[in-house]
């Protein structure tokens, strides 16, 4: 479920009417996702032949102070010719509005679905449109600080005694007792950009095997590209439950990734490190997830443990993880 707020016709019609993108033929609630609510809006199209975007009504987790950064960052990338959906500034030219007290943003549409199960060769088209927006991203003049550096994940798990977390799993206490020593390893110096920071399969629109669309923004930050490469690594390269790694599905990432921007040697020397931190952050904002959401809410809570054990897997596979 993902529609949080009632939006009447009228007030969809009304809100429509400000951008120039002709007149509402239709507004469904998009089922996907969790922290927005998201319609999948038609109109009649500036020249009449129909067109296709999403509206976005940000709901949680998102500071709107941080919007402009986001949206400004779709319409740079798309404009450099990444695979990302423009924002639709209104007639007023602003990105974004309000409507019930809420911030909302009408963005292009793309074509695609979300692999459920990549294939190699899916992995491959993620990480060359991966590489792409981090080349693009050097040339985005606008910054914003990463909120979930490792350290930052450190400290959001220890603020969850050791029998609150193995109230999740008895195994989680063992990982968040190792996130400061995984925070105090982390190496400056990498070559930043702006990165993705969740680069999910559910988060990459693909047309058969090529990427049509990299949307979700919102953890965009700057920081280190082989970091972003590490967290896309560990969000494609394994089952669901994080058991059991598909090497090839990995390796084809990397070298799809490489085949638009190689890896210095100090970058690939530190993918197993910079995945651990990748999947620490996953288990700290997962772990906070856990105790803010009640267990029968509408939304699932997400298992930090399928992260855990993705953790434990590159601190022992080393650089084994990425042959
Ligand atoms: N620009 C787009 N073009 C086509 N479909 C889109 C676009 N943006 C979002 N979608 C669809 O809407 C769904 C929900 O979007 P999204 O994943 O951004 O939701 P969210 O609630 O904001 O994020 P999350 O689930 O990560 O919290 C996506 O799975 C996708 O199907
Ligand atoms: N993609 C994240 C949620 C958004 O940060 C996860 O699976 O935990």
């Amino acid at each position: 479920m993902a529609v949080y707020t009632h939006l009447g016709s009228e007030r969809l019609a009304e809100l429509i009417a400000s951008y120039d993108v002709g007149e509402l033929v239709s507004a469904k609630g998009i089922a996907e996702g969790i922290s927005n609510s998201n319609w999948l809006i038609e109109t009649t199209g500036r020249d009449g032949t129909g067109a296709r975007y999403v509206l976005t009504m940000y709901e949680r987790r998102i500071d709107v102070t941080d919007l402009p950064f986001f949206l400004g960052l779709l319409d740079h990338l798309a404009a450099e010719g990444c695979a990302v959906p423009a924002t639709i500034h209104d007639r007023d030219g602003a990105a974004c509005r309000e409507v019930e007290g809420k911030a909302v943003a009408l963005i292009e549409f793309l074509p695609g679905v979300s692999p459920s199960e990549p294939s190699p060769a899916q992995a491959h088209s993620a990480g060359r449109a991966l590489a792409r927006v981090h080349l693009a991203g050097t040339r985005y003049p606008h910054t914003r600080q990463n909120p979930l550096t490792a350290e930052n994940s450190a400290g959001i798990l220890a603020r969850f005694s050791e029998s609150r977390l193995a109230g999740i799993d008895p195994d989680l206490p063992a990982t968040a007792a190792r996130a400061s020593d995984i925070a105090r390893q982390m190496l400056g110096g990498l070559p930043e950009s702006i990165i993705h920071s969740d680069l999910f399969p559910d988060n990459v629109l693909m047309l058969g095997d090529e990427v049509s669309g990299l949307i979700d923004f919102y953890f965009a930050a700057n920081g280190a590209m082989a970091y972003d490469l590490a967290v896309t690594h560990a969000a494609w390269a394994f089952d669901p439950r994080g058991e059991t790694i598909d090497a090839a599905v990995g390796r084809a990432l990397v070298a799809g990734y490489e085949s638009v921007r190689p890896l210095s040697a100090e970058e690939r020397a530190a993918l197993p490190l910079l995945a651990q931190a990748g999947c620490l952050r996953f288990v700290a904002s997962r772990t906070e997830d856990w105790f803010d959401t009640p267990g029968d809410a509408l939304v699932r809570r997400k298992d930090p443990m399928e992260f855990a054990r993705r953790l434990e897997f590159y601190r022992d596979a080393g650089q084994g993880a990425f042959a």
